[in-house]
């Protein structure tokens, strides 16, 4: 099985994008505006793995392995992510079709920018196929990646971090894109002090208000209310975007606390303790060790009603992330990259 599985992946590689398999109704509620393509006009056209060598693996998701690769010809270095998919797996496939359709949608220099889609479908002799994404490497890794090695971030590079995920956030609700799954693993930082959003698995593209069968995607721990108790907090008319500023909020608190906040120390953010705390707690106490504007800022995300939580547009004229408050690019790298 592995020989077969080795030569298939030596021939029928092509750079394609897999075919598209949303459901019909996610189809009708699409929006789209002018493709861009997914691949950079300065990025190699790669049309086989074995152009690839890889070098080290960057980590593991759900779904799959992210390698750190590099392309022969050019010695360019990219981050390799395969989605391992087999016949009972189709949720896998369709979501990353899903992230398929969405990488070739955008093009933002807040966003993770993907050079290419390799589809290895499944043959009749191997039952095991796997979506390969050919994405930009970003040395500085993911903010859980550097939350697990210094725990607590100073405030600067919180509000340079916040400000950069919230242009991102600005861009891809102009799209009419949620992303659904905002969370330190799923924000990446380069060498040039750039922080991007990653990982499309769950977005989607949007046009009015999202269903209540959409609510259970993602990541519970970063669920908003609204996603979590959609008949208690009224999520009729919610386009889900407040659901990524809920998302941000908790990351940005996170960020401060060096834990997961919205739960005692030690409690794991499973599905029950997150739902008493969500739909059950009182208001969410902020930490007296954060500053009044960094306060102000989580708990304008922290709205537990969607209708009152601040906008994307709301929070970037937010003091807390005023460009003056923000770690520069630099400080970024200096401090993501040389400690
Ligand atoms: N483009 C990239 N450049 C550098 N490292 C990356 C890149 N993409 C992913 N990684 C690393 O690989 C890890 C795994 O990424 P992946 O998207 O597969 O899963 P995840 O977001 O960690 O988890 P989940 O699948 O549960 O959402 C990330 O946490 C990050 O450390």
């Amino acid at each position: 099985m592995t020989l077969v599985r080795e030569r298939r992946h030596q021939q029928a590689l092509r750079l394609s994008l897999p075919p598209p398999t949303p459901s019909p109704d996610f189809r009708q509620r699409t929006y789209l505006p002018a493709l861009s393509p997914a691949t950079s006009p300065d990025s190699p056209c790669i049309e086989n793995l074995s152009e690839l060598e890889k070098m080290a693996v960057l980590g593991h998701g759900n779904g799959g392995t992210v390698y750190k690769v590099c392309h022969k010809k050019t010695s360019s270095v990219y981050a390799l992510k395969i989605l391992r998919f087999n016949h009972d797996a189709t949720a896998v496939r369709q979501q990353a079709a899903r992230e398929a359709e969405i990488l070739k949608l955008v093009d933002s220099p807040y966003i993770i920018r993907c050079h290419g889609v390799l589809d290895y479908g499944m043959t009749d002799t191997d039952n095991v196929g796997d979506l390969c994404f050919v994405m930009e490497y970003m040395e500085g890794g993911s903010l859980h990646d550097l939350l697990r090695a210094r725990q607590r971030l100073p405030e600067q590079v919180i509000s340079g971090v916040a400000r950069r995920v919230l242009h991102g956030l600005a861009y891809l609700h102009g799209m009419h894109i949620v992303h659904r799954d905002i969370k330190p693993s799923n924000l990446l930082i380069n060498g040039k002090g750039e922080v991007k959003i990653a990982d499309f698995g769950v977005s989607d593209v949007v046009a009015g208000a999202c269903e209540a069968c959409d609510s259970y995607k993602g990541t519970c721990a970063y669920m908003s209310p609204e996603r979590f108790d959609p008949e208690r907090w009224g999520s009729d008319g919610s386009d889900g975007f407040a659901g990524d500023v809920w998302s941000l909020g908790v990351v940005v608190l996170q960020c401060h606390m060096g834990r997961f906040p919205l739960i005692g120390p030690g409690q794991k953010p499973d599905w029950a303790t997150l739902m008493c705390v969500m739909c059950f707690g009182e208001r969410l106490e902020m930490p007296e060790t954060a500053s009044p504007e960094l306060q102000s800022f989580i708990g304008r995300c922290l709205e537990k009603d969607w209708r009152k939580r601040a906008t994307v547009a709301e929070l970037l004229d937010h003091p807390f992330v005023d460009i003056s408050c923000c770690c520069s690019t630099q400080e970024l790298v200096d401090y993501v990259l040389h400690g």
